[in-house]
């Protein structure tokens, strides 16, 4: 049998390539790297993730601008996310703008200080100066304030807002269907929750601060730049052309550049998560430096990217530099010569050159925000990608509840279902037929592949037919309500997946708020008690990572325990292949025994036991079923079921 996706699918921790301190995964976030310290531009190397057996798991081989829909949707999303935060954002905004304000108002204070002041207090009058000393004092006090209150509204808008994304994240990922995870890695999404995540809080905490005050700043400092000297102004406004070019094609590269980045550090996520759940295998088969050098390919793979990105960083804050110092001199220069002439106040230059210094400061604030979001505009493309992914198998608008007089529960019908796992794959299933009465138990065998799990996965609809339906006493799966499928039909996988917590939690997961009382009778009556009472703490013995701390027996038996707790109307159970010791494996069986009493039963079954136990056997051969009948008289005919059947018993001995 394929193995088999559990209903708690086996999450890896969310462990990335660099732990940071808080535990999160480090990203490819734009650094405010000193771009001297940047290495030069490196040349991207072939992608290791398209290598054999490490395809590219998240990302297209490039990084055209967005599609137009694709774009639009991610800004719908960061709106949805702003929407109830309208009032506290202004509020923040204002917070901003004054601050920015009050700043601003410092260099005119000094022009006036020097020009009028000064003169004044060398006179004998020391109002003037004294007025403006105390004026900076009211800019420098409320500029503080205005800076306290605006981090204090847009840390609790930012972080709220965070928290709905990741909530709205996790829910989704939960409601999508096994059929989407089969294919869609816990590594993407955890990948979607971390450094996806991350990096639109870099956005959010930063963009308002840096985008809002570079805007007001640059903004504001033209019309004083204006305001104060018309000539100088003008040459200040000529730098502006290169300027816009160069942000031009920064924006561009950088695009690319953190685009690349974060398809690598979603490759590297995906593969360590990978790797980590399956470090048994990689020890086993001593894998660990095939695993090691194909993750070095893609960490190096990361670092290239990176490097790349702060190249870019380096190139554009370096011209961005140089034309404001290139500037500055013009300015000193003419102003200079203008002072000298008389032409121009001394205070007005001194201002003017204050000014001019906080003009070219926020253009590389614009730089760091022009790379925090292109970094959030990909990740967000990414989340919403993810967000508007839609169930293959969507829950009705009306559902159709169950018959609520039906004299009998967990009536079980195939009809003509033909079922292939993509378009254009293969039939699976071809014209299946079956009824299963209720409370009757069918044990389902066949060779590998013949699409036993299939049977399985269609009857707790974890995918829908491609034709035909399957039908729960009468009524469509695909009419019936999530809740009440959940409830009345339950999937026990071969893996028998255990969450850390209790061995009680574990149990109690088939029924949230059963009692310890409801969990004790529970595995008093599977047997499982007397297996339990072995363990240090019994039932609240701590099952440790994926019930790491419990023997195979025993985890079936908790597995078997919490579906009888559940109390489904049909039970599909995927039996566990690894054999058990005779008394546990008797002790299983006796569970099951259990279980199984008056309920509809489909059992993949692996153990002849099984077998000889259920009131009926299908053969499945290539999506068909070849036999059906009761055990005892298959195995008594000449068909397929008492080939199978010699077998096992000489294989037993
Ligand atoms: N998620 C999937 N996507 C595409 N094909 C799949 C998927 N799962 C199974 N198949 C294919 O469907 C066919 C039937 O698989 P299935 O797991 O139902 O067989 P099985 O009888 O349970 O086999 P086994 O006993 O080996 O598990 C196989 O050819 C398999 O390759």
């Amino acid at each position: 049998m394929t193995a088999e996706p559990t209903t708690g699918a086996t999450v890896p921790e969310p462990t990335g390539p660099r732990p940071t301190a808080g535990g999160t995964v480090s990203e490819p976030r734009p650094d405010r790297a000193s771009p001297a310290r940047v290495p030069p531009l490196a040349k991207p190397r072939a992608d290791p993730a398209t290598e054999p057996g490490w395809e590219a798991v998240d990302a297209p081989a490039d990084h055209p601008e967005p599609p137009k829909e694709q774009a639009r949707r991610s800004r719908r999303l960061l709106y949805s996310l702003l929407r109830p935060w309208v009032w506290p954002s202004s509020a923040a905004l204002v917070a901003l703008l004054v601050e920015n304000l009050a700043q601003l108002a410092g260099p005119l204070l000094i022009a006036r200080a020097i020009d009028h002041g000064v003169p004044r207090a060398t006179a004998g009058d020391a109002t003037p100066l004294t007025l403006c000393v105390v004026g900076l004092i009211g800019c420098g006090v409320l500029s503080a304030a205005a800076r306290y209150g605006f981090f204090r509204l847009s840390a609790s808008v930012g972080q709220s807002l965070l928290l709905d994304l990741r909530t709205r994240i996790f829910r989704h990922s939960q409601r999508l269907p096994v059929a989407f995870h089969e294919n869609y890695t816990s590594g993407r999404v955890i990948s979607r929750l971390t450094s996806d995540v991350d990096a639109v809080r870099d956005l959010v905490e930063a963009s308002l601060d840096g985008l809002l005050t570079s805007v007001i700043t640059v903004t504001g400092i033209t019309v004083l730049l204006l305001w104060l000297d018309l000539p100088l102004a003008l040459i200040v406004l000529a730098s502006i052309a290169p300027l816009l070019m160069m942000t031009r094609w920064f924006r561009r590269r950088s695009r690319q550049a953190y685009g690349q980045a974060r398809d690598t550090v979603a490759n590297i996520i995906v593969r360590f998560g990978e790797t980590m759940n399956a470090i048994r295998a990689v020890q086993a088969f001593r894998a660990e430096r095939t695993k090691h050098s194909a993750m070095n390919r893609l960490n190096e793979a990361f670092r290239d990217a990176h490097t790349e990105a702060l190249g870019v960083v380096a190139r554009y804050t370096a011209g961005v530099r140089l034309t404001g110092n290139i500037a500055l001199a013009l300015v000193l220069a003419l102003g200079g010569w203008r002072v000298a002439e008389g032409d121009l106040q001394l205070g007005v230059l001194a201002a003017f050159l204050l000014y001019l210094r906080r003009f070219y400061d926020p253009l590389d604030e614009l730089a760091t925000f022009t790379n925090l979001y292109a970094a959030a505009a990909s990740a967000l493309e990414k989340i919403s990608d993810f967000l508007v992914t839609p169930s293959s198998v969507p829950e009705p608008a009306v559902p159709v509840p169950l018959p609520p007089d039906r004299p009998h529960r967990g009536t079980l019908r195939f009809r003509s279902v033909d079922f292939r796992y993509g378009p254009g794959s293969p039939l699976i299933l071809e014209g299946l037929d079956l009824t299963v009465p209720a409370g009757q138990t069918v044990a389902v065998v066949g060779a590998t592949g013949a699409g036993k799990s299939t049977v399985g996965k269609l009857a707790a609809r974890f995918y829908d037919p491609s034709g035909g339906a399957v039908l729960l006493d009468g009524v469509d799966l695909r009419e019936l309500a999530d809740g009440e499928l959940r409830r009345e039909l339950v999937l026990v996988t071969q893996e028998n997946f255990l969450f850390s917590g209790t061995v009680a939690e574990n149990i109690a997961v088939a029924r949230p708020g059963a009692t310890g009382a409801d969990i004790r009778a529970a595995a008093e009556a599977t047997g499982a008690a007397s297996l339990l009472s072995t363990l240090p703490e019994g039932y609240d013995t701590e099952v440790r990572k994926r019930g790491n701390r419990l023997s195979a027996g025993q985890r079936q038996m908790v597995a078997l325990t919490r579906a009888f707790l559940a109390d489904p109307a049909v039970l599909l159970l995927d039996e566990a292949t690894s054999s058990l010791d005779i008394p546990t494996e008797r002790a299983v069986q006796r569970a099951m025994a259990a279980v199984l009493a008056d309920r509809t039963a489909v059992i993949i079954a692996h153990r002849l036991s099984t077998v000889l136990a259920a009131d009926r056997v299908l053969v499945l051969a290539k999506g068909r079923i070849l036999e059906d009948g009761p055990p005892l008289r298959l195995a008594e005919s000449d068909g397929p079921f008492a080939k199978l059947y010699e077998r096992w018993t000489t294989s037993m001995g």
